[in-house]
């Protein structure tokens, strides 16, 4: 049996408090997942918590359309469970979503849905983590919730890199009457037909959603206030970042920029015409320090050039229909799509402050990031992808199982000492 439950009266409602023998996953993303398999192969029982109603909500409900995984296949598949054959290099985001469908079936891995993790709290007294969470008991009413109490061991914080989503503060945004969204609920540019459309950012997404806005008939302006690193998606025929892995595996990382964007350059030229200016580090070391992944152009680059796709500098203010930029330019827009970027949320729920800075990353740099201390783990947060997020949950599910089968004997042991005392009072 995994737990065992029992309630506690609290105020005027009843918290639940649970048990649990073995860890606690907090998160049913490609991490919480890929964890959960390799404790199934251990014999290692766990719970999975997760506040969406699906498994890797951030592909299910936070991503539009048309995407398709950027780095080709090899480097986005989990642990013990190939993509099928008949996958293409870059699979689309349904056929990953099938894919990790197929993956928690496979390993029999059911998580806890629509519960949120509001806190974690390491109990020194009892050496134990406690893990307060809320449940929606309605789909009609938001405040119809339970909350419980896990006790555990071990907790696995796998609630990703992206799992909000940053909205800056604009002079006048309250008053623009057009329509405003983040990219995560960015679908199509079926709705932007015909329209003015603000992009706010130039990483991936922004890129992305401006070159769908296009292929759809709207007229997209992507606000580019700094720099950025556009590398092609491939080097004559060959994936840049798989090239990437390769010159990192022999050369420090400044050689290996340099050959990229020497590489690049010889396909690209120089985009600082189109106001497309370079970080002064290479992409690999600025994606090593500050995390800031580099663009891989799958088409906007082409439609920048010919300037299908405007690019604008920094916002200023808006106004009701209309934005004015820091180079004093007004520009007539219907919508603005917020493409500017996401970021963790551990530091809003666990209580912690050794292990994770606070931005709610791991303090300590790749590979030496995913084991804290007295049981708590992270799994995801290497700024490494999914290729990382594979990595991190091989080690942290072998830890975990070595140090639960350890703990466990020992309970056995006792209980079987117990026993044999009691037997030879007899
Ligand atoms: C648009 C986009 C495209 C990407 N494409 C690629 C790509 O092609 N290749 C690649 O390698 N990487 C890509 N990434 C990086 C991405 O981070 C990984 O693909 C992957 O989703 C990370 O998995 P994860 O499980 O760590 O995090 P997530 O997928 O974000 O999963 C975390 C889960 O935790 C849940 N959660 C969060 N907080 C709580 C809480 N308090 N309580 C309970 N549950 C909680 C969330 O609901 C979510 O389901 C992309 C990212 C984005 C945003
Ligand atoms: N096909 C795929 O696989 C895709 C993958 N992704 C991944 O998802 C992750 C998130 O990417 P993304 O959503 O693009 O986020 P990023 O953090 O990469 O980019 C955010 C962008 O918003 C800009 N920005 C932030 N605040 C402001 C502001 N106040 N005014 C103007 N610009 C602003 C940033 O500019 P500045 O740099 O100046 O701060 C930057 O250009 C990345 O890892 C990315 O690779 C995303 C889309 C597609
Ligand atoms: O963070 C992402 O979006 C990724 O897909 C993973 C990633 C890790 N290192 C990179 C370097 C270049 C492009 C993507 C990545």
């Amino acid at each position: 049996m995994v737990h065992q439950s029992f309630d506690q009266d609290i105020d005027f409602f009843a918290r639940k408090c649970i048990w649990v023998n073995g860890p606690v996953i907090v998160g049913a993303g490609p991490s919480g997942l890929a964890v959960g398999a390799g404790l199934k192969e251990q014999g290692v029982p766990f719970i999975v918590l997760e506040r969406a109603d699906c498994i890797a909500s951030l592909w299910q409900k936070r991503t539009y359309d048309r995407l398709k995984l950027h780095l080709p296949k090899q480097f986005c598949q989990l642990p013990n469970f190939p993509f099928p054959e008949d996958f293409p290099e870059y699979p689309t985001k349904n056929q990953f979503i099938n894919y990790l469908e197929s993956y928690a079936q496979h390993f029999d891995i059911s998580p806890n849905f629509n519960e949120t993790v509001q806190s974690a709290k390491y109990d020194e007294t009892f050496g134990h983590w406690r893990v307060k969470t809320s449940i929606s008991t309605s789909d009609s009413n938001p405040s119809a919730f339970a909350e419980v109490e896990y006790i555990c061991r071990w907790l696995v914080v796998a609630t990703g890199e992206n799992s909000e989503k940053i909205v800056p503060e604009f002079e006048g945004l309250e008053e623009f009457k057009g329509n405003v969204v983040h990219a995560c609920d960015y679908k199509s540019g079926l709705a932007y037909r015909g329209k003015q459309v603000l992009v706010v950012g130039c990483g991936n997404s922004g890129m992305e959603v401006s070159l769908d806005l296009f292929n759809h008939n709207a007229s997209p302006s992507m606000v580019v206030r700094g720099s950025v690193h556009v590398l092609p998606r491939e080097i004559f025929g060959k994936s840049t970042f798989e090239l990437a892995v390769l010159l990192m595996k022999w050369l420090p990382l400044w050689l290996a920029d340099k050959i990229l964007l020497m590489l690049t350059w010889l396909l690209f030229g120089n985009l600082q015409k189109y106001g497309l200016k370079r970080p002064s580090l290479g992409p690999l070391e600025l994606k090593n320090i500050s995390g800031k992944t580099p663009v891989l152009d799958i088409g906007a680059l082409k439609k920048v050039r010919s300037g299908e796709i405007k690019v604008v500098p920094g916002i200023s203010r808006f106004s009701h229909d209309s934005v004015e930029l820091v180079d004093g330019q007004i520009l007539e827009i219907d919508s603005v799509v917020l493409a500017t970027g996401y970021r963790s949320n551990v530091p809003s729920w666990l209580k912690e402050n050794e292990f994770f800075s606070r931005e709610g990353i791991p303090k300590n740099a790749f590979p030496n990031g995913w084991k804290g201390n007295a049981g708590l783990y992270a799994v995801g947060f290497t700024r490494k992808g999914l290729s990382g997020a594979s990595l991190d949950a091989i080690g942290v599910s072998q830890d975990i199982s070595k140090s639960w089968k350890e703990e466990t004997k020992q309970k056995r042991k006792s209980v079987a000492a117990r026993h044999r005392r009691c037997i030879s009072h007899f």
